[in-house]
């Protein structure tokens, strides 16, 4: 191992590249660390969205498929285009599982749940697949079909509830069958921090109608003082006034979004009261849960990569992140592989309790540059990968001044880090998994307003090498494909067989 040049990768969450202007947070940070590495003759911008990544070509760029493609050296296909595919071909309405479970409910005369984020965002879902599952209940001539809408304001910019929630109204209408029964916010529904109380107001909505009751689903969106993602769990109610939707025994469940980390612990909560109830339960896309839910379309290999290759080179790597983005630099890093290779080390840093991010934009940072300076003084490390995360957390809430400052906290952390690498030997490569606080505005939808979401734009990509070294500057056009082969080059390792791209410096 001694020939190995020891060095550290650390993912800029969010870090996007767009010109100087009205809402680039990034541009408008007093960053002059990163300013200086990104003048450099070794940065590059990377292409980190559409088919360059394995997403549907124009589609932004998001966590996961951007660390999973950061490790596969290569695109893959991602699961939102697995699922447009089988909806192009047909192959969705011949599916036999759900098949199955369509013409037992006509038979019994029970209801199809769909419970998915309702909007366009295409991060976690997207209303067309629901539009064709309604078609397809149609098809099978279900009787009722009651729809849980997840209310976005993350993906899509915040305020538009309303718009997406017509749209699912007229493709119910349009198919002849579907109603929305639930109203839920997504910080509800869509938590992912282990927050079992949000989960649970959520799920009980789903399963025994206990929300606020509204005659009409937009009603629902009153209910929120923060915006959609916090729509309180809203029970639409029929004529008679009893909520249209609680799950009945024997009724079919079909979770609609294509991405699994946040409807998986909703997921396991309903699975686990309502398995044993005769209800079936199936995910559009294969999902992580506990529950052993089928999937109608299964996801792609994403194997073959970064970790796969250190460990078949004895390379020891650890792996650092706030619990938010903790899964993004093992799990999917790793090419969603669940066990750790035995060389592995993975620290989780967790907030002491859920923060409000516009007033703390600094969030954990100084504990993760910590982390990653310790392992980066071990002589038993050769490689530290580390995500920072708060340039995507803080800019998701919209908060221009706020997401100012996490770059300047990021600033400061890669300057320190920098500083480590400098003693100890090593090279540093920075890289964006997408792109966000670049654009803080958007003009969809009615006039300007605060947008929070990824973008399409490409991200840095900047070597800061060994001291005593040189970085050429790269020729082409980069992609996330090339970070892999890249970390392996610098590393002194060749790629992996299955890797298409190429290392950069
Ligand atoms: O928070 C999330 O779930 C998504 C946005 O919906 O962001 P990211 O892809 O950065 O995890
Ligand atoms: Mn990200
Ligand atoms: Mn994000």
């Amino acid at each position: 191992m001694s020939a190995v040049r020891p060095g550290i990768l650390l993912v800029l969450d969010g870090w996007g590249h767009a010109e100087p202007g009205e809402g680039n947070a990034l541009a408008a940070a007093d960053t002059p660390c990163l300013d200086r590495l990104l003048a450099t003759p070794a940065a590059v911008l990377a292409e980190a969205s559409g088919s360059a990544v394995g997403l549907l070509p124009g589609t932004v760029g998001n966590s996961e498929i951007g660390h999973i493609v950061i490790g596969a050296g290569r695109p893959v296909p991602y699961d939102s285009v697995l699922v447009e595919e089988r909806i192009n071909d047909g192959t969705l309405r011949s599916h036999e599982t759900l098949g199955a479970a369509l013409t037992g409910l006509a038979a019994t005369g029970g209801s199809l749940h769909l419970i998915g984020l309702a909007s366009d965002g295409m991060i976690h879902a997207n209303v067309h697949h629901l539009r064709e599952l309604l078609r397809i209940a149609a098809l099978f001539a279900v009787p009722e079909v009651r729809i849980h809408a997840i209310t976005d304001g993350r993906d899509v910019a915040d305020g538009t509830a309303a718009h997406h929630l017509a749209t699912v109204e007229g493709y119910a209408a349009e198919a002849g069958v579907g109603s929305i029964a639930t109203v839920i916010g997504r910080g509800y529904a869509l938590d992912k921090s282990g927050d079992l109380e949000l989960t649970e107001r959520a799920a009980r909505a789903i399963t025994d109608g206990a929300g606020h009751p509204v005659g009409k689903p937009e009603e629902a969106l009153a209910t929120s003082g923060r915006g959609d993602e916090w729509v309180e769990p809203g029970v639409v109610t029929g004529g008679d006034g009893q909520p249209l939707g609680p799950v009945r025994d024997g009724d079919v469940v079909l979770f609609t979004n294509f991405r699994s980390d946040r409807i998986q612990q909703l997921a396991d909560r309903l699975y686990g009261e309502l398995a044993g109830r005769g209800v079936t339960f199936l995910s559009l896309a294969q999902y992580d849960t506990e529950a052993p839910i089928p999937a109608l379309v299964h996801r792609a290999d994403a194997g073959g990569g970064l970790a796969d290759r250190l460990a078949e080179c004895g390379v020891r790597s650890v792996r650092i992140a706030e619990a938010e983005k903790f899964e993004h630099v093992t799990y999917y890093l790793n090419g969603r592989k669940a066990d750790p290779a035995p060389l592995e080390e993975h620290i989780r840093i967790s907030a002491d309790a859920p923060p409000d991010y516009r007033t703390a934009p600094e969030m954990s940072i100084g504990r993760v540059t910590e982390a990653v300076g310790s392992a980066a003084r071990r002589d038993d490390v050769p490689l530290v990968v580390a995500n920072l995360a708060n340039i995507d957390v803080v800019g998701h809430t919209g908060d221009h001044a706020a997401t100012v400052r996490a770059a300047e906290h990021t600033d400061r952390a890669v300057e320190a880090l920098c500083r480590v690498a400098g003693e100890t030997g090593r090279w540093v490569l920075l890289v964006g998994d997408h792109g966000n606080a670049e654009k803080m505005l958007t003009d969809a939808g009615e006039g300007r307003r605060p947008y929070g979401g990824h973008t399409t734009n490409p991200v840095p990509a900047v070597l800061v090498p060994a001291q005593g070294r040189q970085a050429v500057r790269p020729t082409g056009t980069a992609t996330l494909a090339d970070i892999a082969p890249s970390v392996l080059s610098l590393l002194g390792l060749g790629p992996a067989p299955a890797m298409t791209g190429r290392a950069l410096w």
